[in-house]
């Protein structure tokens, strides 16, 4: 069999530019594995979408490869849809939350790159916000502000960044009144926090949504009531360790199809990333085996 020929998408940037450094390790991994590869790395926002984009259009790639976190496969994965390119991941970045979905044997490159190699194909789903599409879910409400407010925090650097943006928005965020509908429910609710997950990690490891399957067919809905600043942080442990389905201010939902109006807007992240801060209208459906990964 001919090697297969893949291209790496590689953003520098990814978990506080640490991924810059793994290129090269990167890139013997895979030449050790028999892989045939080529290394493109991203310059600025966006570009990760248009590399992809290109890499569909030449024809001559197996597949391609995230080198990042979850924004990065965001980009790319908006830049392959509709073709049947089979896209794998080497995470980089810092929350990784995606691949978490994929129970690779660790966390590490090397075994990344071993299960590549074992050439697995597999079907997975995909979502579709406001005709935007998204692999791992989306959050809407106080965790979309903890990256409106992380992402104000330019100057500060490391862990701090996150600790601010999460004190800042458990003080100021307030409940919304949102109407929600889903395949089979109307509901009328103050809602702190929504997330709607194709996978089952958000936030950075949080188990925010923990029967959500990738290849279900399914949107797994987590909703969050209006409750004090004290009973958020005494939840938030619960909530990584995803027992927190019968607390009395969460709702458990599954649904092809989820749309919300808020009159006053919430902010909301797609895959990590700040999609927007205000929106009054949201339309989000799961595509069914929308994408080829390779494994
Ligand atoms: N060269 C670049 N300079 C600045 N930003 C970039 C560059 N290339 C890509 N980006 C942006 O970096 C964003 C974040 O990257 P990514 O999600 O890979 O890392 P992360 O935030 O550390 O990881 P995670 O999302 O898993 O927590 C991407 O959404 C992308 O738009």
């Amino acid at each position: 069999m001919s090697k297969l020929r893949l291209a790496v998408i590689l953003n520098p940037h990814s978990n506080r530019q640490r991924a810059a450094q793994q290129a090269p390790h990167i890139m013997a991994m895979l030449r050790h594995f028999g892989l045939e590869a080529s290394l493109f790395k991203t310059t600025h926002v966006g570009h990760a979408t248009s590399l992809a984009q290109q890499c569909v259009a030449e024809g001559r790639w197996d597949g391609i490869i995230a080198a990042g976190g979850d924004g990065t496969i965001n980009e790319i994965v908006n830049g392959m849809a509709g073709s049947q390119l089979p896209l794998s991941f080497v995470p980089l970045g810092t929350g990784n939350d995606f691949v978490k979905m994929l129970k690779l044997p660790s966390n590490s490159i090397v075994e990344a790159i071993r299960s590549i190699a074992n050439n697995q194909l597999r079907q997975i789903d995909l979502g579709m916000i406001n005709q935007h599409w998204f692999i791992n879910g989306v959050g809407i409400g106080l965790d979309a502000n903890v990256a409106i407010e992380a992402q104000k925090l330019k100057r500060i650097k490391g862990g701090l960044v996150y600790i601010i943006a999460v004190l800042k928005s458990i003080l100021r965020y307030e409940a919304r009144d949102l109407l929600i509908e889903t395949d089979d429910l109307t509901l009328q609710q103050r809602i702190n926090m929504a997330t709607v997950g194709n996978g089952g990690y958000h936030g950075g490891g949080f188990w925010v949504t923990p029967a959500a399957k990738i290849d279900d067919g399914l949107l797994d809905v987590c909703l969050t009531g209006e409750q004090s600043r004290w009973s958020m942080v005494r939840d938030s442990t619960r909530v990584r360790q995803g027992s927190h389905g019968n607390l009395p201010s969460v709702t458990m939902l599954k649904t092809r199809t989820f749309k919300l109006y808020s009159e006053r807007g919430v902010p909301v992240h797609v895959d990590g990333e700040v999609f927007s801060a205000n929106l009054n209208e949201i339309s989000i459906s799961i595509q069914p085996a929308a994408l080829t990964i390779r494994v």
